[in-house]
């Protein structure tokens, strides 16, 4: 049984109405967002998919949770010396963090696993990832190492310079507890990065494999060339163009130099491969097959691109475990990461998913 839920917005009014009146569960996924206008008014018809069945099979993140310090300087100082700041923030951030938001933002239901210290910014990134939805069973509080740290020094000239402290997130156990590894096996698609140590990654990527669930690894993070049996059990490498020129040694300027790389990619083990290609958008290197092209959305406005990559992975892989086809998946993606260049800081402009549908039914 199916219940379809419809809101109508204006912005005086705003009516609900339920084609049925037993509403059997928590799970709402807007299917269709309609705009219409009306002389006086603009209208948006939101369409949610209730089902009565269990929710699908999570997304679950395994990766790095930091406190993002963020201080606004004219410059660095010199050794020995004070320089007073413009501003300073602190925001919860760490790749692991940042795509567990962002697919609970896009209204998927989330797992987050990592570690944290017993501290203050343990708090604040637990905080901000609770209360934006992610559940977080598999959050590990390590008493003896401290929150992870990023200190962004962003400089007027427009150059950031970043301090990092892995801290929890690198104080793992050698081998991960059955817990975690249940979570895995049950999970609809599992996403890792770069910022946790290889034997983590490994761990889960065989576990998720060997339970049939596909795994994206964002290659963002720690540098290095990776582990032959990590990429063995990876479904979807997803690089920059930076990373994907690291990883390989190979240049990356042009399409088919990429083209090239993420060919070297196949020959490592990795056989799909999703470029992220900053405003020259996107592409999708399946091994024997046409790469499939996306351009960036592009929005007059650009404010910050913090995030973009970390938006781009998550909604793509929220779409994929959705059952949309790989161009459907580079579009959502490429909408969301649009969004995200549009506002400061991280997780702050990590959108959800009705604007997202917004923006493609403009497109
Ligand atoms: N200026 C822009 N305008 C619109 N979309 C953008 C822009 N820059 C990036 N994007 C989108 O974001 C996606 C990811 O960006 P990018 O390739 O810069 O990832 P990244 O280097 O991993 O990002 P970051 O490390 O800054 O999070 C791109 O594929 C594109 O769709
Ligand atoms: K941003």
């Amino acid at each position: 049984m199916r219940s379809v839920t419809a809101t109508l917005s204006t912005q005086q009014h705003c009516f609900h109405y339920h084609t049925q009146t037993t509403f059997l569960t928590t799970t709402l996924i807007p299917i269709q967002s309609l705009s219409f206008r009306t002389p006086n008014h603009n209208f948006r018809l939101l369409c949610f998919s209730s089902n009565p069945s269990p929710p699908p099979p999570p997304l679950v993140v395994v990766g790095s949770a930091n406190a993002d310090i963020y201080v606004e300087i004219d410059r660095l100082p010199r050794e020995g010396e004070t320089l007073a700041a413009r501003s300073g923030q602190t925001l919860a951030g760490g790749k692991g963090a940042n795509q567990a938001t962002c697919s609970a933002k896009l209204n998927y239901p989330t797992y987050f696993v990592g570690q944290v210290g017993d501290d203050a910014y343990g708090s604040l990134v637990t905080d901000a990832l609770r209360s934006g939805g992610v559940r977080l069973d598999g959050l590990t509080v390590v008493p003896s190492a401290s929150t992870g740290q990023a200190v962004v020094m962003l400089q007027s000239n427009g150059q950031n310079s970043i301090i990092y402290i892995g801290g929890a997130n690198l104080s793992w156990h050698r081998f991960l507890p059955r817990q975690h590894l249940d979570l895995v096996a049950q999970a609809g698609i599992v996403l890792l990065q770069r910022e946790i140590p290889d034997f983590v990654n490994t761990q889960v990527a065989q576990a998720a494999r060997n339970a049939g669930v596909p795994v994206v690894l964002d290659a963002g993070g720690m540098d290095g060339p990776l582990a032959p049996e990590l990429l063995n059990f990876v479904d979807i490498l997803s690089p920059n163009e930076t990373e994907l020129g690291r990883l390989t040694g190979m240049p990356t300027e042009s399409f088919e130099e990429i083209a090239r790389a993420a060919l070297k990619c196949h020959q490592l083990g990795a056989k799909k491969v999703l470029a992220k290609l900053g405003h020259k958008g996107s592409a999708l290197f399946v091994e024997g097959e046409n790469p499939i092209q996306q351009p960036a959305i592009l929005s007059k406005t650009v404010i910050d691109t913090t995030g973009a990559g970390d938006t781009f992975t998550s909604a793509f892989a929220v779409a994929l475990v959705e059952g949309k086809s790989y161009r459907e998946c580079l579009r959502f993606a490429a909408a969301a990461a649009c969004l995200c260049v549009q506002v400061k800081g991280a997780s702050p402009s990590m959108p959800d998913r009705i604007s997202v549908m917004d923006l493609l039914n403009c497109q």
